[in-house]
């Protein structure tokens, strides 16, 4: 007997009382000892629309919803509630096997939704569906015989969603990514690749996955479930599971599961890698770090078989490890005197140049930093493509001479760029032949720059499965400039996968996020426009709300109302977030919390194991998720955040390109919330908020 259990069952199992779950454990251990035994009440219950349903007696109130499928003898198990709840939720359902995409699907029917093609006169409509795609075609992406005729009379996207609770997680989420401008043959493919193995294809591992031993019960029992670590979306798993010979990149949407992919790429590696080496998992801050050892970990990959490092520990470590620094060196923003600037000031006292500053700072940074050159032969040749304006050879002979000023300058106080420290390390790899990794995997790529791009490629020579690079376009909020092609890693074709579903938050508060950010124009990380069609989440919950106070007090004193309730409903301090755009503001909710004895933490928000409300900024909120988020101090003069001290500074093009981050800045807070998000602020909205959910409050 095989019994598989459906990821929607958790959803009912962690309502139950600890007494119910404990009977629930017991009940399925009987069941899997004898299915058959008389103790187990199996009952077919003749109202119910799926002859194969059976209902189970877990106790005396409780009801397990089960579906048999005789030849096999295999138990689908699916829901469990109070009798009549469940009932009720399995009346309606129809759990059939999609031969087309090798995996169950639960389908809700009743007549209203149902309608007969000989019933409709729908070709005179214009439908959404109907004629633009063969019928054919429709079923291959999922969509199950019996609610074809009602997707074929959906108009408009409301008449989708209405669908939404009737169709298959699939087929809802393939017809959705179709309506957003997604490419059919696309789907197909994907569905066609996670079509094989029968009842352990990668489509019906999505939701159902076989129950082996007592892991994942015992995890839902301790009320620690992390389903990510036992059902995974075929995109993720088709993209983890698989041997590539060379780099692949991961992008997503926030919370569409690329960290959980990364892992489970590293666990497939770990267990699959034929070298001795270590696998490098690396990012880029020292407490993402410390959070994804911590998931490895409990994901139980061997830990000897992989290192964890943030990028800038490991170059450093590397760079003392080879004798590359001088103990004297100074490393600009970290520990030096001066700015970069200043040494560029002294240098242009020295020399009668019709060049400034500001160009001489970015030609450094941006040309002769990211490509790692030596000479002026190498700089004569090298691409400046974005850097604007052509310079002529001459002038690029003069720059390059007053670089090698500036680096002599430099050099005498021992200062050095970051990147410099990443480059040398890339070069002394490369020279002394030295490969310390065969395969490397990247979460957050797009905090990374090419620099450190070059180091990852110094890192692992080219090869089978070498470079998992994750990362979102979308989340670019440093404004950092990285391509792929630049660095030498090819990742055209089917090694660039894209993940669409977003596992964390809820629809209502995925489409805000997603409005900041929808259209505005981002790269790929390889030149081109990041495809951002299909974004989804596919449950539900309260709509996200924008209140606006008369004043600082009244805005302090109503988010701290609004938290102390949820306090009382039973919310834990750390499903709690506040965030502001500005640190002043953080600090004036800091004290706030104070005044009122209400525990609260600003640092280390990822891995702090106090108890307190989480406090941070925008950007110190990155790769997190909370509950409850309130955004605070946003209106139109926070979002964008577009003060003059920082604007005049800027050209036109830098200056669409700040405004461009600040979005993404947002989307990322936004993006932060698994169930509410709660925007508030003093003063004219911000007019990138939509007015529909936009409340003025009175004095
Ligand atoms: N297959 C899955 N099943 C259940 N939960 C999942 C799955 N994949 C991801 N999640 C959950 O969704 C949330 C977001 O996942 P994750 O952090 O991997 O997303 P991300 O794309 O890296 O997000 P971000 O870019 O915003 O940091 C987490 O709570 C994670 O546990």
């Amino acid at each position: 007997m095989k019994l598989f259990i459906y990821d929607k069952f958790w959803d009912a199992f962690i309502k139950l009382s600890k007494e119910t779950q404990q009977a629930t454990r017991n009940f399925i251990e009987k069941f899997q000892q004898n299915s058959k035994s008389a103790a187990i009440h199996l009952e077919s219950i003749s109202t119910f629309k799926d002859k194969t349903l059976r209902t189970a007696r877990v106790s005396q109130k409780y009801r397990a919803i089960l579906k048999e499928v005789v030849p096999d003898d295999l138990y689908l198990f699916l829901w469990i509630d109070n009798h009549d709840e469940a009932m009720d939720w399995a009346k309606n359902k129809l759990i059939s096997w999609n031969e087309r995409t090798q995996a169950y699907q639960v389908i809700t029917v009743d007549e209203t939704q149902v309608i007969s093609t000989t019933n409709q006169n729908a070709e005179h409509l214009p439908q959404l569906f109907m004629g633009k795609y063969p019928q054919s075609d429709l079923l291959e992406i999922g969509v199950p015989e019996i609610l074809m005729p009602s997707v074929l009379k959906a108009q408009d996207i409301n008449d989708l969603e209405q669908l939404e609770s009737y169709l298959p997680v699939d087929a809802f989420e393939n017809l959705f990514c179709l309506l957003d401008g997604g490419n059919i043959d696309v789907l197909k493919t994907e569905i066609k690749e996670g079509a094989v193995d029968e009842i352990a294809s990668k489509n019906n591992a999505r939701s159902f996955i076989e129950l082996t031993d007592n892991e994942i019960l015992n995890e839902a029992l301790q009320g620690s479930l992390h389903k990510w670590k036992y059902y995974l979306h075929p995109s993720q798993s088709s993209i983890v599971n698989a041997d590539y010979k060379g780099p692949i990149k991961l992008s997503g949407g926030a919370g569409t599961g690329k960290t959980v992919a990364a892992l489970h790429r590293l666990k497939y590696l770990a267990k699959n890698k034929s070298d001795q080496k270590p696998i490098l998992f690396t990012t880029f801050t020292k407490e993402l770090s410390d959070n994804l050892r911590e998931l490895a970990t409990a994901l139980e990959i061997p830990a000897s078989s992989y290192e964890v490092h943030n990028i800038d520990h490991l170059a450093f470590a590397m760079a003392k490890e080879y004798n590359l620094l001088d103990t004297a060196t100074k490393i600009f923003g970290l520990n030096t005197q001066k700015d970069a600037k200043e040494i560029w000031m002294e240098v242009l006292d020295d020399n009668l140049t019709e060049l400034d500053e500001g160009f001489l700072i970015d030609e450094f940074e941006e040309v002769v930093l990211v490509q790692n050159l030596h000479s002026k032969e190498d700089y004569l040749k090298a691409s400046r493509v974005g850097r604007g304006k052509a310079i002529s050879k001459k002038q690029r002979i003069e720059v390059w001479d007053l670089i090698e000023q500036f680096k002599e300058k430099k050099g005498e106080s021992k200062y050095y760029y970051k990147e410099e420290v990443f480059n040398l390390v890339s070069t002394y790899l490369k020279d002394h032949g030295i490969t310390k990794y065969a395969h490397v995997i990247v979460d957050e790529l797009q905090d990374f720059t090419n620099v450190e791009l070059n180091y990852i490629r110094a890192l692992a020579p080219e090869g089978m499965n070498d470079l998992f690079l994750v990362g979102d376009p979308l989340q670019n909020i440093y404004r950092r400039k990285i391509n792929f092609s630049k660095a030498g890693i090819n990742i055209r074709g089917n090694r660039s996968k894209r993940l669409r579903i977003n596992y964390r938050t809820t629809e209502e508060i995925n489409k805000l996020a997603f409005s900041l950010v929808s259209k505005v124009d981002f790269d790929d990380f390889d030149g081109n426009s990041e495809d951002k069609t299909g974004y989804l989440s596919l449950f539900h919950g309260m709509m996200p709300t924008y209140k606006l106070y008369w004043n600082k007090q009244q805005e302090l004193e109503n988010v701290t109302a609004e938290i102390k309730q949820l306090l009382q409903q039973g919310v834990h301090y750390e499903e709690i977030l506040i965030a502001a755009r500005r640190k002043d503001c953080v600090n004036d909710f800091r004290n706030h919390l104070h005044q009122q004895n209400i525990p609260h933490v600003d640092k280390k928000l990822l891995t702090t194991k106090s108890e307190g409300i989480r406090l941070g900024t925008f950007h110190g909120i990155k790769g997190l998720e909370f509950k409850h988020v309130f955004l605070v101090d946003v209106n139109d003069r926070t979002l964008p955040y577009t003060p003059t001290f920082i604007m005049e500074k800027l050209s036109a093009e830098e200056q669409a390109q700040y405004i461009k981050s600040e979005k993404a800045l947002f989307y990322v807070a936004i993006s932060r919330a698994i169930q509410k998000v709660n925007i508030s602020g003093i003063g004219a909205p911000s007019t990138l908020i939509p007015t529909s959910i936009t409340e003025t409050k009175n004095k």
